[in-house]
């Protein structure tokens, strides 16, 4: 059997992608020529360009593939089109096919070709559920359920699996562009806590849906949906994090991981555990969410953990895994026949759902048997009638006529919905009310930064004068700024990508952003707390301090503030994507302070004094560049430094002798805020480089 790494999208060869280009100059001239605008064309490009939608269409839209444009007034435009198939209840309806699904595990340092280090984890797996049905895919723990779920979806496949089999929805094979006609509701729901319920679905709603609708469309379209999920009642109430801070309860925060996936009306939609945590009355009315969903022609397939008796009822279909393969798939009815027929009743008054898992549990201490049990249960169902008839029902719907327009509708190139400025404008402000709302980040900080400034301010209250003793206390004040503006903007941004890392990795498989984007919103996000705690803190400590009130010193000093907290973020973001946890960022980041101010020079070292080992170090540290900075700037035109009573004791007289002394050079101005410059810049090319790396694989 040929297993491949993943599904591959098809691709066409150059005679095809000529000729399909052809078509499309052609049919752009035609709607030109009768007038057609940009949205109709748009329309019949997305009919044309899509490989997946081009192999083995016949019919529909196809008639339009074939060239025949027609007058502008006989096609609908691309809004109206969009409109319809948003529209509730009168999307497309899809029946999904999945045909002798394998998946094999390799482990990790294994090689592919020992067969002892293989493990089937799925085998030859087949299955339908047509539009309308409401599927349950149970089993006991291990038994398959999750993995066939990612391969149905065509998500979280690791690189370790090989996979074969196919899946196709509506008679074809879609690969990755299933995402573009389904919805996937994980088992973990994963929020923005600080987002109200609407804000959150307007963010989606915004990505997801775009320019297909208009904003007043969008607005009436979160409003059906919070309708349709009871959410009307909590739309303003923040989403919070259960446990932890005052939030939506549990069934809530399933709902809206429902209609965050119904935004855009999926034909499919894929749920894994929606009830787990949730008490028997929540279930029942989340299963019902998902029977009236059915109604509307949805198709819904759901790995759920043992139901009780009157959820389990509810479900149209059923299909149960047993060590990776089928021990039956039917209707429910049919399950508790074909049970019986193989001397496993389900005793009266007993929850049928949970007989099925125990008869195919593997016992601890039984396993032999249980697998043989399991493997006879199986290899019955293989014979039986309900198999003959899903092999059936697999042919007649791989043969039917096809209906993907909400393939060829969404699976355009780019993918995204929206501009690249679109989505950088919702990611920021998502961002930065994340950061405005976060008591800990945003209030307490502050807070803290008003006390630490009036201590310091106080501390050097009356030390900061022109004497042999307040130079020691200029250039201790001077060092402290950069400290100080380091520390805090650095652990801000160490754990800034591992904490959203569930949500981005959902969001950026959903084609809702760029990664790029992503990591430049994050930066943008962070500007506003940075620029507001430095300035608090500059403005409090100069005068307190005593520094000279010069306009020139002060602009320097609160820009070198300002520059000093985005580099220190930078070399935090740097640190939050190598670092596989934000447990080891934590320790990372604050050794790596200690190495930068250490090499800073300032009141810790004489850089000369450098072995040449270790003094290239000094190049990295940004505490080099900010304190000459500063050093220059409050010791240039000093002339009158007083020496100390004691005339023994050396007397510097002159600010460029102190700048002397500390290896500051006046005429390094420009080059240390250009090395300044490139550290912030170097370091955040290093850490999106990084983040697109272990980011490459989008699902
Ligand atoms: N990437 C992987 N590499 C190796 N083994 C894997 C991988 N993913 C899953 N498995 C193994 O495959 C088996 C089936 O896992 P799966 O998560 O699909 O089970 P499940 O039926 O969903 O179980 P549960 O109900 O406990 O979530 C398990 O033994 C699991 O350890």
């Amino acid at each position: 059997m040929a297993y491949t790494y993943a599904y591959k999208p098809k691709v066409k060869s150059r005679s095809e992608v000529g000729s399909s280009r052809d078509v499309l100059r052609e049919e752009r001239q035609g709607l030109l020529a009768t007038g057609g605008n940009g949205d109709d064309w748009q329309a019949t490009r997305a009919s044309l360009v899509r490989p997946v939608v081009q192999a083995g269409r016949q019919g529909g839209y196809g008639a339009v593939a074939a060239g025949n444009g027609g007058p502008r007034s006989e096609a609908p435009s691309f809004r109206s089109k969009a409109k319809t198939l948003l529209s509730a209840g009168d999307g497309m309806t899809a029946d999904l096919t999945f045909e002798n699904v394998s998946v094999i595990s390799v482990p990790k340092n294994g090689s592919r070709d020992d067969t002892r280090n293989l493990t089937q984890l799925l085998n030859n797996v087949s299955g339908t559920v047509r539009a309308g049905e409401v599927m349950a895919v149970m089993g006991a723990s291990g038994a398959g359920k999750s993995t066939l779920m990612n391969v149905l979806t065509n998500r979280n496949l690791s690189d370790n699996l090989m996979i074969d089999g196919i899946v196709k929805v509506n008679g074809t094979e879609l690969g990755s562009a299933i995402s573009k006609i389904s919805g996937y509701v994980q088992q973990d729901d994963v929020f923005f806590p600080t987002l109200s319920v609407r804000e959150h679905m307007e963010f989606q709603a915004a990505l997801r849906i775009g320019r297909l609708l208009t904003k007043q469309e969008r607005y009436q379209r979160i409003d059906e949906l919070l309708n349709l999920m009871g959410l009307t009642k909590c739309q303003h109430t923040r989403i919070g994090l259960p446990g932890i801070e005052k939030s939506i309860s549990g069934g809530e925060s399933k709902r809206l991981a429902f209609a965050t996936e119904l935004i855009v009306n999926p034909a499919i939609l894929f749920c894994d555990e929606p009830t787990t945590g949730l008490d028997s009355f929540m279930a029942e009315q989340v299963v019902n969410v998902l029977r009236q969903l059915a109604k509307r022609g949805k198709t819904i397939i759901c790995v759920i953990h043992q139901p009780a008796s009157h959820v389990f009822n509810m479900f149209s279909r059923l299909l149960l895994l047993a060590e990776g393969r089928v021990a039956y798939h039917g209707s429910c009815d049919g399950a508790l026949r074909f049970f019986e027929s193989l001397n496993f009743p389900c005793p009266e008054s007993y929850n049928a759902a949970e007989h099925y898992i125990k008869t195919l549990a593997i016992a601890g201490g039984h396993v032999a048997e249980c697998k043989e049990k399991v493997n006879a249960i199986c290899d019955a169902f293989e014979r039986s009638p309900d198999a003959a008839e899903v092999r059936k029902s697999i042919d007649v719907a791989t043969g039917h006529e096809q209906d993907l327009r909400s393939v060829m509708l969404f699976d355009q190139t780019p993918s995204y919905r929206v501009s690249a400025l679109v989505q950088l404008r919702w990611l920021v402000w998502r961002a930065m009310l994340d950061n405005m709302r976060n008591p800990d980040m945003f209030r307490v900080r502050t807070i803290q930064k008003i006390v630490v400034a009036v201590i310091y301010g106080m501390v050097y209250l009356h030390g900061v004068k022109p004497t042999q003793e307040g130079i020691q206390n200029i250039n201790g004040a001077l060092f402290l700024y950069m400290t100080e503006n380091s520390f805090a903007p650095m652990l801000d941004l160490v754990a800034v990508f591992q904490r959203g890392i569930a949500l981005f990795k959902r969001e950026y498989a959903a084609y809702m952003y760029r990664l790029s984007i992503y990591y430049l919103a994050q930066v943008l996000g962070w500007l506003p707390s940075f620029a507001i705690d430095a300035s608090v803190f500059c403005v409090i400590t100069y005068f307190m301090v005593g520094l000279v009130p010069e306009w020139y010193k002060f602009l320097i000093t609160f820009v070198i503030c300002i520059i000093t907290a985005n580099v220190a973020a930078a070399s935090g973001s740097l640190v939050s994507t190598i670092s596989p946890s934000i447990d080891v960022g934590l320790v990372i980041a604050p050794t790596l302070t200690v190495i930068v101010m250490l090499f800073g020079g300032g009141v810790y070292l004489k850089l000369k004094t450098l072995p040449p080992y270790l003094a290239w170090l000094q190049w990295l540290s940004w505490f080099r560049y900010g304190n000459e900075i500063l050093g220059i700037v409050h010791w240039q035109g000093v002339t009158n430094i007083t020496c100390s009573a004691d005339p023994q004791l050396p007397c510097i007289t002159t600010g460029a002798e102190v700048m002397a002394d500390n290896q500051y050079d006046p005429a390094k101005l420009g080059f240390d805020f250009g090395m300044l410059a490139a550290l912030y810049a170097g370091f955040h090319l290093c850490a999106y480089f990084v983040l697109y790396t272990k980011n490459r694989k989008r699902n």
